[in-house]
């Protein structure tokens, strides 16, 4: 488990102070993926690198099982680092090693001589990570994604219990970024490790996260499980990450609809209730009728969800609105009741 108590960060530049991390309490479960999401400059990286000491904290602690990171000496945090690997944007690899040597550097690091065990340990990576038919090559001859799954191989060359990534898809295009999450998720879910990673963009969050926290100005203005923090987003912040993830403007939306009669309510569900046909059974039962106005149906890791955008029209409304805030729905009203071609909004 690691544990930020009070732990900030202040850079000092040309006699000016800097505050990047603002006194900081986090803590990421083991075994968990934990997700740090925010703007640029919003304190992500440094928050990140508390974590392994790469920064120094100007205040507070980091505590990771038990033991006091920020305590440790050069002998002791050389120990510590290799239970912790970290991936980067660019990769960071040698350009003028081998894959097979690039991920077997962090052994030799630590001072493994054991040639053929290393060789033995590297095969066994390349296998992980798919890479067994290019283990000769060197970085240059690698695309993008290959090029990270051999950060992720050296990563785990130590057999770390932590896996830091620092915005480790943010180069690479969606189909890319897809097969280096999914690799993640099957590292977590295999080896039991903890991975926190950082990223500027809501679908990483969504695609493999369990709890995330929305950083903002150096500090953490949100956080909680995905499902609830993604779907009921309650800070200015987190709003906009969830409207730029679904490519959704809030307020165009609305004008669109306004030439639409009825009552405009939003429906959230989640798990089986996604698949439940709810909206037919409330219909028939109250006579209203109903249009779809928007729609998506997606997945929080592996919980499906789906969210609709509909208009009420006719029948008994204000009984069907309350059996669909009865059934396994979250329910948001957008816009109350207007009588067709009347058009704007009522509050
Ligand atoms: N070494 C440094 N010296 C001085 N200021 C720094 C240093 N590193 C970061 N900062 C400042 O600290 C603040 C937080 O930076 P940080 O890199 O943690 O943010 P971030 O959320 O990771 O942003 P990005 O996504 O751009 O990496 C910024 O204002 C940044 O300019």
């Amino acid at each position: 488990m690691i544990e930020l108590q009070q732990a900030g960060k202040t850079y000092r530049v040309d006699g000016r102070d800097i505050p990047a991390l603002l006194p900081t309490d986090l803590r990421v479960e083991r075994g968990e993926i934990f997700g740090l999401i925010g703007h640029s400059g919003a304190g992500k990286s440094t928050l990140l690198r508390l974590i392994n000491r790469l920064e120094e904290p100007t205040g507070g602690r980091v505590v990771v099982d038990g033991e006091d990171v920020t305590a440790l000496d050069a002998i002791g945090l050389r120990a510590f680092r290799r239970q912790v690997g970290m991936i980067f944007q660019h990769f960071n690899l040698l350009s003028s090693k081998t894959v097979a040597e690039n991920i077997g550097l962090p052994l030799r690091f630590a001072g493994n001589t054991d040639k053929a065990g290393i060789a033995r340990r590297v095969d066994a990576l390349l296998a992980r990570v798919g890479l067994e038919a290019h283990a000769s090559k060197y970085p240059a001859q690698l695309s993008g994604g290959q090029k990270q799954r051999v950060g992720i191989a050296r990563a785990l060359a130590t057999e770390p219990k932590i896996l830091l990534c620092d915005e480790a898809t943010s180069a690479l295009d969606p189909q890319t970024t897809g097969q280096v999450l999914q690799l993640l998720a099957d590292i977590n879910r295999e080896l039991g490790l903890t991975i926190v990673l950082i990223t500027h963009e809501m679908d990483v969050i969504r695609r493999v996260c369990d709890r995330v926290a929305v950083m903002d100005g150096g500090t953490i203005v949100e956080q909680g499980n995905v499902g609830d923090v993604f779907l009921h987003p309650r800070h200015a912040t987190t709003r906009r990450f969830v409207l730029e993830a679904e490519q959704v403007d809030e307020n165009e939306q609305l004008e669109d609809f306004a030439h639409v009669g009825g009552r405009i309510l939003r429906l959230t569900f989640r798990g089986e209730a996604t698949y439940a046909p709810l909206l037919g059974r409330v219909a028939r039962e109250t006579g209203v009728d109903y249009s779809i106005l928007a729609g998506r149906i997606d997945h929080i890791k592996d919980t499906p969800y789906g969210q609709l955008t509909i208009a009420l029209i006719g029948g008994d409304i204000e009984a069907a609105q309350r059996r669909l805030g009865e059934a396994e729905v979250h329910l948001e009203v957008l816009r109350g009741e207007v009588s067709h071609g009347e058009g704007g909004a009522h509050g």
